[in-house]
Protein backbone atom coordinates (compact mmCIF):
# COMPACT_ATOMS: atom_id res chain seq x y z
CA UNK A 1 0.00 0.00 0.00
CA UNK A 2 1.11 3.36 -1.14
CA UNK A 3 1.82 5.53 1.79
CA UNK A 4 -0.03 8.50 -0.46
CA UNK A 5 -3.10 6.43 0.06
CA UNK A 6 -2.59 6.30 3.99
CA UNK A 7 -1.95 9.70 4.26
CA UNK A 8 -5.28 10.51 2.55
CA UNK A 9 -7.09 8.04 4.48
CA UNK A 10 -5.83 9.25 7.85
CA UNK A 11 -6.32 13.05 7.00
CA UNK A 12 -10.18 12.26 5.46
CA UNK A 13 -11.03 11.18 9.20
CA UNK A 14 -9.28 13.64 11.41
CA UNK A 15 -11.48 16.22 8.47
CA UNK A 16 -14.63 14.16 9.75
CA UNK A 17 -13.68 14.58 13.57
CA UNK A 18 -13.23 18.67 12.87
CA UNK A 19 -16.52 18.27 11.04
CA UNK A 20 -18.63 16.11 13.18
CA UNK A 21 -17.49 18.40 16.32
CA UNK A 22 -18.47 21.90 14.40
CA UNK A 23 -21.62 20.70 12.48
CA UNK A 24 -22.72 17.91 14.93
CA UNK A 25 -25.11 16.70 12.23
CA UNK A 26 -28.30 14.85 13.92
CA UNK A 27 -30.29 13.88 10.29
CA UNK A 28 -29.68 10.56 8.85
CA UNK A 29 -28.44 12.13 5.32
CA UNK A 30 -26.39 14.31 6.97
CA UNK A 31 -25.27 11.35 9.37
CA UNK A 32 -24.18 9.21 6.56
CA UNK A 33 -22.85 11.92 4.36
CA UNK A 34 -20.24 13.10 6.53
CA UNK A 35 -19.42 9.55 7.68
CA UNK A 36 -18.75 8.43 3.97
CA UNK A 37 -18.10 11.28 1.65
CA UNK A 38 -14.85 11.73 2.61
CA UNK A 39 -13.56 7.88 2.18
CA UNK A 40 -14.92 8.60 -0.97
CA UNK A 41 -13.42 12.06 -1.70
CA UNK A 42 -9.92 9.93 -0.32
CA UNK A 43 -10.13 6.99 -2.63
CA UNK A 44 -10.70 9.54 -5.70
CA UNK A 45 -7.40 11.29 -4.72
CA UNK A 46 -5.47 8.53 -4.11
CA UNK A 47 -6.41 6.64 -7.07
CA UNK A 48 -7.10 9.49 -9.64
CA UNK A 49 -7.13 6.85 -12.33
CA UNK A 50 -7.94 3.06 -10.84
CA UNK A 51 -7.10 0.53 -13.62
CA UNK A 52 -10.32 -1.57 -12.41
CA UNK A 53 -13.55 -0.93 -11.00
CA UNK A 54 -12.12 -4.25 -8.70
CA UNK A 55 -9.02 -2.00 -8.08
CA UNK A 56 -10.97 1.38 -7.01
CA UNK A 57 -13.97 -0.91 -4.87
CA UNK A 58 -10.86 -2.54 -3.01
CA UNK A 59 -9.18 0.99 -2.86
CA UNK A 60 -11.79 2.32 -1.53
CA UNK A 61 -12.71 -0.65 1.14
CA UNK A 62 -9.10 -0.28 2.69
CA UNK A 63 -9.21 3.61 2.93
CA UNK A 64 -12.65 3.40 4.70
CA UNK A 65 -11.01 0.98 7.18
CA UNK A 66 -8.07 3.84 8.02
CA UNK A 67 -10.51 6.27 7.86
CA UNK A 68 -13.22 4.52 10.12
CA UNK A 69 -9.63 3.96 12.62
CA UNK A 70 -8.48 7.16 12.21
CA UNK A 71 -11.89 8.82 12.96
CA UNK A 72 -12.17 6.64 16.06
CA UNK A 73 -9.30 7.17 16.87
CA UNK A 74 -9.24 10.98 16.87
CA UNK A 75 -12.51 11.23 18.70
CA UNK A 76 -11.53 8.92 21.79
CA UNK A 77 -7.89 11.30 21.82
CA UNK A 78 -9.38 13.97 21.71
CA UNK A 79 -12.21 13.73 24.59
CA UNK A 80 -9.84 11.83 26.67
CA UNK A 81 -6.96 14.76 26.22
CA UNK A 82 -6.40 17.83 27.89
CA UNK A 83 -7.01 19.75 25.50
CA UNK A 84 -11.06 18.66 25.88
CA UNK A 85 -12.99 21.68 27.36
CA UNK A 86 -14.61 19.36 29.93
CA UNK A 87 -10.94 17.20 30.71
CA UNK A 88 -10.97 18.86 34.78
CA UNK A 89 -14.57 17.19 35.52
CA UNK A 90 -14.07 13.40 36.69
CA UNK A 91 -16.24 10.37 35.05
CA UNK A 92 -15.92 6.79 33.79
CA UNK A 93 -13.41 6.69 31.19
CA UNK A 94 -16.49 5.08 28.72
CA UNK A 95 -18.94 8.23 29.18
CA UNK A 96 -16.27 10.68 28.08
CA UNK A 97 -15.85 8.75 25.46
CA UNK A 98 -19.16 7.90 24.09
CA UNK A 99 -23.17 8.90 24.94
CA UNK A 100 -23.91 5.31 23.94
CA UNK A 101 -22.62 4.34 27.59
CA UNK A 102 -25.58 6.30 29.18
CA UNK A 103 -28.06 5.71 26.34
CA UNK A 104 -27.44 1.33 27.18
CA UNK A 105 -28.29 2.73 31.16
CA UNK A 106 -30.93 4.29 29.59
CA UNK A 107 -32.23 1.27 28.30
CA UNK A 108 -32.22 -0.63 31.27
CA UNK A 109 -33.93 1.86 33.00
CA UNK A 110 -31.42 2.04 35.91
CA UNK A 111 -30.44 5.68 35.15
CA UNK A 112 -31.96 6.99 38.85
CA UNK A 113 -29.20 4.37 40.35
CA UNK A 114 -26.34 4.83 38.04
CA UNK A 115 -26.15 8.83 38.58
CA UNK A 116 -26.20 8.33 41.91
CA UNK A 117 -23.29 6.20 42.41
CA UNK A 118 -21.52 8.30 40.23
CA UNK A 119 -22.19 10.92 42.47
CA UNK A 120 -21.30 9.25 45.32
CA UNK A 121 -17.95 8.00 43.90
CA UNK A 122 -16.66 10.86 42.22
CA UNK A 123 -18.35 14.27 44.06
CA UNK A 124 -21.08 16.26 42.87
CA UNK A 125 -19.48 17.16 38.94
CA UNK A 126 -19.49 14.40 36.87
CA UNK A 127 -18.60 14.01 33.64
CA UNK A 128 -21.19 11.86 31.75
CA UNK A 129 -20.95 12.16 28.02
CA UNK A 130 -18.40 13.91 25.88
CA UNK A 131 -20.28 17.44 26.28
CA UNK A 132 -22.48 16.58 29.19
CA UNK A 133 -22.24 16.90 33.20
CA UNK A 134 -24.44 15.48 36.01
CA UNK A 135 -24.45 18.40 38.97
CA UNK A 136 -25.26 17.22 42.56
CA UNK A 137 -25.20 20.94 43.54
CA UNK A 138 -28.10 23.07 44.24
CA UNK A 139 -26.31 26.40 44.46
CA UNK A 140 -26.30 26.44 40.87
CA UNK A 141 -29.72 25.77 40.01
CA UNK A 142 -31.11 29.12 39.55
CA UNK A 143 -28.53 29.78 37.09
CA UNK A 144 -28.62 26.75 35.38
CA UNK A 145 -33.09 26.97 35.50
CA UNK A 146 -33.52 30.14 34.96
CA UNK A 147 -33.45 29.77 31.04
CA UNK A 148 -30.57 32.14 30.17
CA UNK A 149 -27.92 31.96 28.66
CA UNK A 150 -28.54 28.20 29.71
CA UNK A 151 -31.74 27.02 27.05
CA UNK A 152 -33.39 23.43 27.11
CA UNK A 153 -31.37 20.30 26.26
CA UNK A 154 -31.38 17.65 23.42
CA UNK A 155 -33.90 15.62 25.18
CA UNK A 156 -36.57 18.50 24.53
CA UNK A 157 -38.16 19.71 21.27
CA UNK A 158 -38.50 16.24 19.71
CA UNK A 159 -42.09 16.03 19.72
CA UNK A 160 -43.02 17.82 16.65
CA UNK A 161 -45.72 16.50 13.74
CA UNK A 162 -46.42 17.83 10.38
CA UNK A 163 -47.17 21.33 10.84
CA UNK A 164 -46.92 21.65 14.63
CA UNK A 165 -43.94 23.74 16.65
CA UNK A 166 -44.22 21.38 19.27
CA UNK A 167 -45.81 20.77 22.45
CA UNK A 168 -45.10 22.96 25.64
CA UNK A 169 -42.73 20.27 26.77
CA UNK A 170 -40.96 20.42 23.79
CA UNK A 171 -40.67 24.15 22.94
CA UNK A 172 -36.99 25.52 23.07
CA UNK A 173 -37.10 29.17 22.61
CA UNK A 174 -38.08 30.77 26.08
CA UNK A 175 -40.00 33.61 24.37
CA UNK A 176 -42.17 31.53 22.64
CA UNK A 177 -42.05 28.87 25.74
CA UNK A 178 -43.70 31.67 27.79
CA UNK A 179 -46.52 32.54 25.37
CA UNK A 180 -47.54 29.10 24.99
CA UNK A 181 -47.30 28.40 28.72
CA UNK A 182 -50.05 31.12 29.67
CA UNK A 183 -52.73 28.47 27.56
CA UNK A 184 -51.62 26.04 30.01
CA UNK A 185 -51.61 28.58 33.51
CA UNK A 186 -55.18 29.37 32.32
CA UNK A 187 -56.14 25.94 32.65
CA UNK A 188 -54.24 25.07 36.19
CA UNK A 189 -55.29 28.26 38.48
CA UNK A 190 -56.92 27.08 41.51
CA UNK A 191 -60.21 28.24 40.75
CA UNK A 192 -59.58 25.84 37.36
CA UNK A 193 -59.18 23.36 39.60
CA UNK A 194 -61.73 23.87 41.64
CA UNK A 195 -64.03 23.33 38.09
CA UNK A 196 -62.10 19.46 38.22
CA UNK A 197 -62.80 18.74 41.35
CA UNK A 198 -66.40 16.95 40.34
CA UNK A 199 -64.46 15.16 37.59
CA UNK A 200 -61.83 13.94 40.40
CA UNK A 201 -64.47 12.51 43.12
CA UNK A 202 -66.29 10.37 40.21
CA UNK A 203 -63.55 9.04 39.56
CA UNK A 204 -62.34 8.26 42.76
CA UNK A 205 -65.63 6.91 44.08
CA UNK A 206 -65.37 4.20 41.07
CA UNK A 207 -62.06 3.26 42.28
CA UNK A 208 -63.20 2.74 45.49
CA UNK A 209 -66.40 0.78 44.37
CA UNK A 210 -64.23 -1.34 41.90
CA UNK A 211 -61.83 -2.21 45.07
CA UNK A 212 -64.53 -2.97 47.26
CA UNK A 213 -65.76 -5.77 44.83
CA UNK A 214 -62.29 -7.27 45.62
CA UNK A 215 -62.16 -6.92 49.29
CA UNK A 216 -60.45 -10.24 50.59
CA UNK A 217 -58.67 -10.69 47.08
CA UNK A 218 -55.26 -9.59 46.58
CA UNK A 219 -55.16 -7.48 43.36
CA UNK A 220 -52.60 -4.88 42.00
CA UNK A 221 -53.43 -1.79 43.75
CA UNK A 222 -50.68 0.18 41.79
CA UNK A 223 -52.33 -0.61 38.40
CA UNK A 224 -55.89 0.55 39.63
CA UNK A 225 -54.75 3.70 40.64
CA UNK A 226 -52.81 4.02 37.18
CA UNK A 227 -56.45 3.70 35.49
CA UNK A 228 -57.53 6.26 37.75
CA UNK A 229 -54.91 8.35 36.78
CA UNK A 230 -55.33 7.93 33.47
CA UNK A 231 -59.18 7.61 33.07
CA UNK A 232 -59.35 11.60 35.32
CA UNK A 233 -56.75 12.90 32.44
CA UNK A 234 -58.73 11.50 30.13
CA UNK A 235 -61.67 13.28 31.46
CA UNK A 236 -59.91 16.80 31.74
CA UNK A 237 -58.56 16.45 27.89
CA UNK A 238 -60.65 14.17 25.93
CA UNK A 239 -64.11 14.70 27.50
CA UNK A 240 -63.90 10.59 29.34
CA UNK A 241 -61.92 9.15 26.18
CA UNK A 242 -59.86 6.71 28.39
CA UNK A 243 -62.52 4.46 30.48
CA UNK A 244 -59.96 2.06 31.43
CA UNK A 245 -61.62 1.00 35.00
CA UNK A 246 -65.00 0.52 33.30
CA UNK A 247 -62.95 -2.15 31.40
CA UNK A 248 -61.58 -3.40 34.07
CA UNK A 249 -57.96 -3.04 32.84
CA UNK A 250 -56.03 -3.78 36.56
CA UNK A 251 -52.68 -4.53 34.79
CA UNK A 252 -50.22 -1.51 33.64
CA UNK A 253 -50.69 -3.33 30.23
CA UNK A 254 -53.88 -1.03 29.23
CA UNK A 255 -53.07 0.00 25.23
CA UNK A 256 -52.80 3.79 26.35
CA UNK A 257 -50.35 3.18 29.00
CA UNK A 258 -48.42 0.83 27.22
CA UNK A 259 -47.96 3.46 24.33
CA UNK A 260 -46.65 6.13 26.65
CA UNK A 261 -44.63 3.94 28.14
CA UNK A 262 -42.95 2.76 24.76
CA UNK A 263 -42.65 6.43 23.98
CA UNK A 264 -41.24 7.75 27.33
CA UNK A 265 -38.72 4.66 26.82
CA UNK A 266 -37.71 5.74 23.17
CA UNK A 267 -37.95 9.37 24.24
CA UNK A 268 -35.77 9.03 27.17
CA UNK A 269 -32.47 7.08 25.01
CA UNK A 270 -32.47 9.08 22.31
CA UNK A 271 -32.35 11.69 24.77
CA UNK A 272 -29.42 10.47 25.90
CA UNK A 273 -27.91 9.65 22.46
CA UNK A 274 -29.07 12.49 20.39
CA UNK A 275 -27.88 10.87 17.31
CA UNK A 276 -29.80 8.17 17.69
CA UNK A 277 -32.63 9.72 16.54
CA UNK A 278 -31.54 9.56 12.94
CA UNK A 279 -31.52 5.57 13.22
CA UNK A 280 -34.79 5.25 15.12
CA UNK A 281 -37.54 5.64 11.73
CA UNK A 282 -35.04 2.25 10.71
CA UNK A 283 -35.57 0.39 13.41
CA UNK A 284 -39.32 1.16 13.64
CA UNK A 285 -39.38 2.19 17.26
CA UNK A 286 -41.04 5.25 16.13
CA UNK A 287 -44.03 2.95 15.75
CA UNK A 288 -45.55 3.35 19.70
CA UNK A 289 -45.11 7.29 19.34
CA UNK A 290 -47.23 7.47 15.82
CA UNK A 291 -49.60 4.87 17.56
CA UNK A 292 -50.10 7.79 20.46
CA UNK A 293 -50.85 10.28 18.14
CA UNK A 294 -53.18 8.45 15.88
CA UNK A 295 -55.09 7.65 19.18
CA UNK A 296 -54.61 11.42 20.28
CA UNK A 297 -56.24 12.41 16.89
CA UNK A 298 -59.35 10.46 16.93
CA UNK A 299 -59.83 11.74 20.81
CA UNK A 300 -59.03 15.20 19.91
CA UNK A 301 -61.39 15.45 17.04
CA UNK A 302 -64.27 13.21 18.96
CA UNK A 303 -63.85 15.88 22.20
CA UNK A 304 -63.95 19.07 19.80
CA UNK A 305 -67.13 17.10 18.07
CA UNK A 306 -68.42 17.09 21.61
CA UNK A 307 -68.15 20.43 22.23
CA UNK A 308 -67.58 21.13 26.38
CA UNK A 309 -70.57 20.77 29.14
CA UNK A 310 -68.01 21.41 31.64
CA UNK A 311 -65.11 23.67 31.40
CA UNK A 312 -62.32 21.11 31.65
CA UNK A 313 -58.56 21.14 30.61
CA UNK A 314 -59.45 21.11 27.01
CA UNK A 315 -61.47 24.31 27.07
CA UNK A 316 -58.79 26.08 28.38
CA UNK A 317 -55.92 24.29 25.27
CA UNK A 318 -59.01 25.30 22.77
CA UNK A 319 -59.45 28.75 24.30
CA UNK A 320 -63.60 27.95 23.86
CA UNK A 321 -64.31 30.70 26.23
CA UNK A 322 -62.77 33.29 23.61
CA UNK A 323 -60.15 34.39 25.45
CA UNK A 324 -58.94 36.47 22.53
CA UNK A 325 -55.22 34.82 22.56
CA UNK A 326 -53.67 33.19 19.38
CA UNK A 327 -55.70 29.70 19.21
CA UNK A 328 -53.58 26.75 19.12
CA UNK A 329 -53.33 25.03 15.87
CA UNK A 330 -54.85 21.93 15.33
CA UNK A 331 -51.85 20.27 15.36
CA UNK A 332 -50.26 21.57 18.33
CA UNK A 333 -53.49 20.65 20.15
CA UNK A 334 -52.99 17.11 19.26
CA UNK A 335 -49.28 17.54 20.78
CA UNK A 336 -50.32 19.57 24.08
CA UNK A 337 -53.57 17.06 24.75
CA UNK A 338 -50.92 13.89 24.66
CA UNK A 339 -48.73 15.73 27.01
CA UNK A 340 -51.63 16.62 29.29
CA UNK A 341 -52.28 13.24 29.15
CA UNK A 342 -48.65 12.07 29.57
CA UNK A 343 -47.28 14.40 32.03
CA UNK A 344 -50.47 14.28 34.22
CA UNK A 345 -51.13 10.53 34.41
CA UNK A 346 -48.24 8.45 34.62
CA UNK A 347 -46.45 10.71 37.07
CA UNK A 348 -49.33 11.05 39.61
CA UNK A 349 -50.01 7.21 39.59
CA UNK A 350 -46.56 6.99 39.86
CA UNK A 351 -46.08 8.99 42.99
CA UNK A 352 -49.36 7.90 44.44
CA UNK A 353 -48.25 3.92 43.88
CA UNK A 354 -44.67 4.48 45.53
CA UNK A 355 -46.54 6.52 48.29
CA UNK A 356 -48.96 2.87 48.93
CA UNK A 357 -45.89 0.78 48.68
CA UNK A 358 -43.95 2.78 51.47
CA UNK A 359 -47.20 2.93 53.53
CA UNK A 360 -47.16 -0.49 53.59
CA UNK A 361 -43.81 -1.22 54.21
CA UNK A 362 -43.56 1.61 57.12
CA UNK A 363 -46.18 0.91 59.52
CA UNK A 364 -45.90 3.53 62.12
CA UNK A 365 -46.19 5.65 59.33
CA UNK A 366 -49.01 3.91 58.53
CA UNK A 367 -50.62 4.36 61.38
CA UNK A 368 -49.68 8.14 62.00
CA UNK A 369 -51.37 8.99 58.91
CA UNK A 370 -54.37 6.73 59.43
CA UNK A 371 -55.25 8.63 62.55
CA UNK A 372 -54.83 12.37 60.93
CA UNK A 373 -57.13 11.28 57.79
CA UNK A 374 -59.75 9.69 61.06
CA UNK A 375 -59.11 12.86 62.86
CA UNK A 376 -60.09 15.01 60.08
CA UNK A 377 -62.23 12.23 58.41
CA UNK A 378 -64.04 10.45 60.65
CA UNK A 379 -66.18 7.07 59.46
CA UNK A 380 -68.98 9.05 57.54
CA UNK A 381 -67.15 12.64 56.69
CA UNK A 382 -67.54 13.32 53.05
CA UNK A 383 -63.91 13.85 51.55
CA UNK A 384 -65.30 14.04 48.07
CA UNK A 385 -66.51 17.35 48.48
CA UNK A 386 -65.87 20.89 47.69
CA UNK A 387 -65.31 21.72 51.66
CA UNK A 388 -62.64 18.91 52.24
CA UNK A 389 -60.40 20.22 49.66
CA UNK A 390 -59.39 23.55 52.06
CA UNK A 391 -59.28 20.70 55.53
CA UNK A 392 -56.74 18.43 52.85
CA UNK A 393 -54.63 20.72 52.17
CA UNK A 394 -53.39 21.85 55.29
CA UNK A 395 -53.01 17.93 57.04
CA UNK A 396 -49.76 18.01 57.45
CA UNK A 397 -48.86 14.63 57.84
CA UNK A 398 -50.41 13.95 55.27
CA UNK A 399 -48.22 16.29 53.19
CA UNK A 400 -44.84 15.12 54.98
CA UNK A 401 -45.95 11.70 53.16
CA UNK A 402 -46.45 12.63 49.93
CA UNK A 403 -43.25 15.38 50.50
CA UNK A 404 -41.76 11.99 51.83
CA UNK A 405 -42.74 10.26 48.79
CA UNK A 406 -41.32 12.55 45.96
CA UNK A 407 -38.17 12.98 47.42
CA UNK A 408 -37.04 9.60 47.40
CA UNK A 409 -39.13 8.47 44.14
CA UNK A 410 -39.51 11.35 42.46
CA UNK A 411 -41.54 10.58 39.47
CA UNK A 412 -39.24 12.69 36.78
CA UNK A 413 -36.40 11.10 38.70
CA UNK A 414 -33.70 12.01 35.68
CA UNK A 415 -34.47 15.79 36.16
CA UNK A 416 -34.39 18.51 33.99
CA UNK A 417 -31.74 19.16 31.23
CA UNK A 418 -30.13 22.15 30.57
CA UNK A 419 -27.49 23.25 27.79
CA UNK A 420 -24.90 25.78 27.16
CA UNK A 421 -25.75 27.12 23.57
CA UNK A 422 -22.50 27.48 21.33
CA UNK A 423 -21.57 30.84 21.12
CA UNK A 424 -21.90 32.09 24.98
CA UNK A 425 -18.61 31.49 25.86
CA UNK A 426 -18.98 29.47 28.69
CA UNK A 427 -20.04 30.52 32.49
CA UNK A 428 -18.67 30.56 35.74
CA UNK A 429 -20.88 29.12 38.08
CA UNK A 430 -19.69 29.06 41.52
CA UNK A 431 -16.02 27.87 41.61
CA UNK A 432 -16.82 25.92 38.32
CA UNK A 433 -16.53 26.63 34.53
CA UNK A 434 -19.08 25.44 32.44
CA UNK A 435 -17.74 25.22 28.60
CA UNK A 436 -19.91 26.24 25.96
CA UNK A 437 -21.85 23.69 23.99
CA UNK A 438 -22.10 22.01 27.41
CA UNK A 439 -25.44 19.17 28.84
CA UNK A 440 -26.11 19.96 32.77
CA UNK A 441 -28.31 17.67 34.19
CA UNK A 442 -29.42 17.60 38.21
CA UNK A 443 -30.40 14.20 38.53
CA UNK A 444 -33.36 14.93 41.10
CA UNK A 445 -33.35 11.32 42.46
CA UNK A 446 -29.54 11.66 43.35
CA UNK A 447 -29.92 14.95 44.71
CA UNK A 448 -32.57 13.98 46.88
CA UNK A 449 -30.58 11.89 48.71
CA UNK A 450 -27.60 13.73 49.25
CA UNK A 451 -26.69 14.33 52.79
CA UNK A 452 -25.97 17.95 52.89
CA UNK A 453 -29.55 18.46 52.06
CA UNK A 454 -31.61 16.13 53.81
CA UNK A 455 -30.27 14.18 56.83
CA UNK A 456 -30.17 12.45 58.97
CA UNK A 457 -30.75 8.99 56.73
CA UNK A 458 -31.14 10.56 53.41
CA UNK A 459 -31.93 7.26 52.03
CA UNK A 460 -34.77 6.19 54.45
CA UNK A 461 -38.35 6.66 54.13
CA UNK A 462 -39.10 9.43 57.66
CA UNK A 463 -42.23 12.07 56.79
CA UNK A 464 -41.16 13.42 60.38
CA UNK A 465 -38.40 15.40 58.76
CA UNK A 466 -41.01 17.40 57.27
CA UNK A 467 -42.47 18.51 60.15
CA UNK A 468 -39.97 18.27 63.21
CA UNK A 469 -36.42 18.91 63.84
CA UNK A 470 -34.13 16.60 65.83
CA UNK A 471 -30.14 15.65 65.84
CA UNK A 472 -28.76 16.52 62.64
CA UNK A 473 -31.72 17.43 60.98
CA UNK A 474 -31.04 18.84 57.50
CA UNK A 475 -33.99 19.64 55.24
CA UNK A 476 -33.15 21.90 52.36
CA UNK A 477 -36.42 23.10 50.68
CA UNK A 478 -34.40 24.48 47.79
CA UNK A 479 -33.14 21.28 47.56
CA UNK A 480 -36.43 19.90 46.82
CA UNK A 481 -37.20 19.53 43.35
CA UNK A 482 -40.12 16.90 42.63
CA UNK A 483 -41.76 19.30 40.18
CA UNK A 484 -38.40 20.76 38.71
CA UNK A 485 -38.03 24.87 39.34
CA UNK A 486 -38.07 27.58 37.71
CA UNK A 487 -39.58 28.47 34.29
CA UNK A 488 -40.06 25.35 33.02
CA UNK A 489 -41.21 23.57 36.32
CA UNK A 490 -44.36 21.28 36.54
CA UNK A 491 -47.68 23.36 35.35
CA UNK A 492 -49.69 20.64 37.08
CA UNK A 493 -48.40 20.97 40.29
CA UNK A 494 -51.47 22.20 42.47
CA UNK A 495 -53.64 19.76 40.18
CA UNK A 496 -51.49 16.72 41.08
CA UNK A 497 -51.18 18.39 44.56
CA UNK A 498 -54.88 17.88 44.96
CA UNK A 499 -55.43 14.21 43.00
CA UNK A 500 -52.47 12.88 45.13
CA UNK A 501 -54.28 14.22 48.55
CA UNK A 502 -57.87 13.24 47.92
CA UNK A 503 -57.37 9.69 46.54
CA UNK A 504 -55.08 9.17 49.48
CA UNK A 505 -57.52 10.06 52.18
CA UNK A 506 -60.58 8.57 50.22
CA UNK A 507 -58.33 5.00 50.17
CA UNK A 508 -57.72 5.21 54.22
CA UNK A 509 -60.81 6.22 55.30
CA UNK A 510 -62.78 3.55 53.66
CA UNK A 511 -60.31 0.47 53.82
CA UNK A 512 -57.32 -1.40 55.69
CA UNK A 513 -54.51 -2.57 53.31
CA UNK A 514 -51.97 -4.88 53.83
CA UNK A 515 -49.46 -6.73 51.33
CA UNK A 516 -50.58 -9.50 49.74
CA UNK A 517 -49.32 -12.84 51.46
CA UNK A 518 -46.13 -13.89 49.98
CA UNK A 519 -45.32 -10.41 47.87
CA UNK A 520 -41.77 -9.84 48.33
CA UNK A 521 -41.25 -6.08 49.44
CA UNK A 522 -38.08 -6.03 47.58
CA UNK A 523 -39.86 -6.40 44.67
CA UNK A 524 -41.23 -3.00 44.49
CA UNK A 525 -37.97 -1.16 43.78
CA UNK A 526 -36.51 -4.12 41.39
CA UNK A 527 -39.28 -3.31 39.14
CA UNK A 528 -38.63 0.70 39.07
CA UNK A 529 -37.83 1.32 35.44
CA UNK A 530 -36.25 5.29 35.11
CA UNK A 531 -38.25 5.73 31.72
CA UNK A 532 -37.66 9.58 32.09
CA UNK A 533 -41.01 8.64 34.42
CA UNK A 534 -40.76 6.03 36.94
CA UNK A 535 -42.44 2.96 35.33
CA UNK A 536 -43.84 1.01 37.58
CA UNK A 537 -44.54 -3.13 38.57
CA UNK A 538 -47.68 -4.25 40.50
CA UNK A 539 -47.89 -3.72 43.69
CA UNK A 540 -50.81 -7.04 45.07
CA UNK A 541 -52.35 -5.99 48.05
CA UNK A 542 -55.72 -7.49 50.42
CA UNK A 543 -57.81 -5.33 51.58
CA UNK A 544 -60.60 -5.11 54.24
CA UNK A 545 -63.55 -2.50 54.85
CA UNK A 546 -63.02 -0.39 57.60
CA UNK A 547 -65.47 -0.51 60.16
C1 LIG B 1 -46.92 13.86 41.02
C2 LIG B 1 -47.23 14.34 39.86
C3 LIG B 1 -46.31 15.14 38.96
C4 LIG B 1 -44.96 15.30 39.02
C5 LIG B 1 -43.98 14.73 40.05
C6 LIG B 1 -44.58 16.15 37.92
C7 LIG B 1 -43.29 16.57 37.65
C8 LIG B 1 -42.92 17.37 36.58
C9 LIG B 1 -41.58 17.77 36.29
C10 LIG B 1 -40.34 17.37 37.07
C11 LIG B 1 -41.61 18.53 35.16
C12 LIG B 1 -40.42 19.15 34.43
C13 LIG B 1 -39.93 18.16 33.40
C14 LIG B 1 -38.72 18.62 32.62
O1 LIG B 1 -38.13 19.64 32.93
O2 LIG B 1 -38.39 17.93 31.67
C15 LIG B 1 -42.99 18.61 34.75
C16 LIG B 1 -43.43 19.32 33.63
C17 LIG B 1 -44.75 19.37 33.24
N1 LIG B 1 -45.83 18.83 33.91
FE1 LIG B 1 -45.80 17.77 35.61
N2 LIG B 1 -45.70 16.47 37.21
C18 LIG B 1 -46.78 15.89 37.82
C19 LIG B 1 -48.11 15.98 37.45
C20 LIG B 1 -48.58 16.76 36.41
C21 LIG B 1 -49.98 16.94 36.10
C22 LIG B 1 -51.18 16.38 36.88
C23 LIG B 1 -50.02 17.71 34.98
C24 LIG B 1 -51.30 18.16 34.34
C25 LIG B 1 -51.54 18.36 33.13
C26 LIG B 1 -48.65 18.02 34.58
C27 LIG B 1 -48.26 18.75 33.48
C28 LIG B 1 -46.96 19.10 33.17
C29 LIG B 1 -46.59 19.86 31.99
C30 LIG B 1 -47.54 20.36 30.91
C31 LIG B 1 -45.20 20.04 32.04
C32 LIG B 1 -44.31 20.81 31.05
C33 LIG B 1 -44.09 22.22 31.62
C34 LIG B 1 -43.29 23.12 30.71
O3 LIG B 1 -42.62 22.64 29.81
O4 LIG B 1 -43.33 24.34 30.94
N3 LIG B 1 -47.80 17.43 35.49
N4 LIG B 1 -43.77 17.89 35.63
Amino acid sequence: MQFETVAWAVASGIISHVLFNRLEPRGLKSLLSLLLIPPIIATLAAFRFPTSLEVAAASYLLILGIYFGTLTASVILYRLSPFHPLASYPGPILCKITRLRVGYVACTGQQHLYYKQLHERYGSYVRTGPNHLHINDVTILPDVMAYKPFLRGERYGRSRIKGSTGSLHATLDPEEHAQRRKIWERGLTSSAIQDYADALFKRVQQLIEILEIRRGVPFDLSGWISCMAFDFMGDLTFGGAYNLMDAGKDRMASPPQTMTHMVSLKREVVANVPWLEAFAGLIGSNKSIRKLRKFALHSVLARKEKGSSTKDLFYYLLDEAGSGSQPLSFPNLILESTLAIVAGSDTTGAALSNLFFFLLTNPDVYTSLQAEVDKEFPKGADILSAPSSNIIRSMKYLNAVINETLRLRPAIPSGSQRRLPKGTGGIMLGEKFIPENTTVQMATFSVHQNPKYFAPSPEKFFPERWIEEGPGHILNYAAFLPFSYGPTNCVGKNLAMFEMRIVVCSLLQKFEFELAPGYNPSEWDDALRDHFIFVKGRLPVVIRTRG
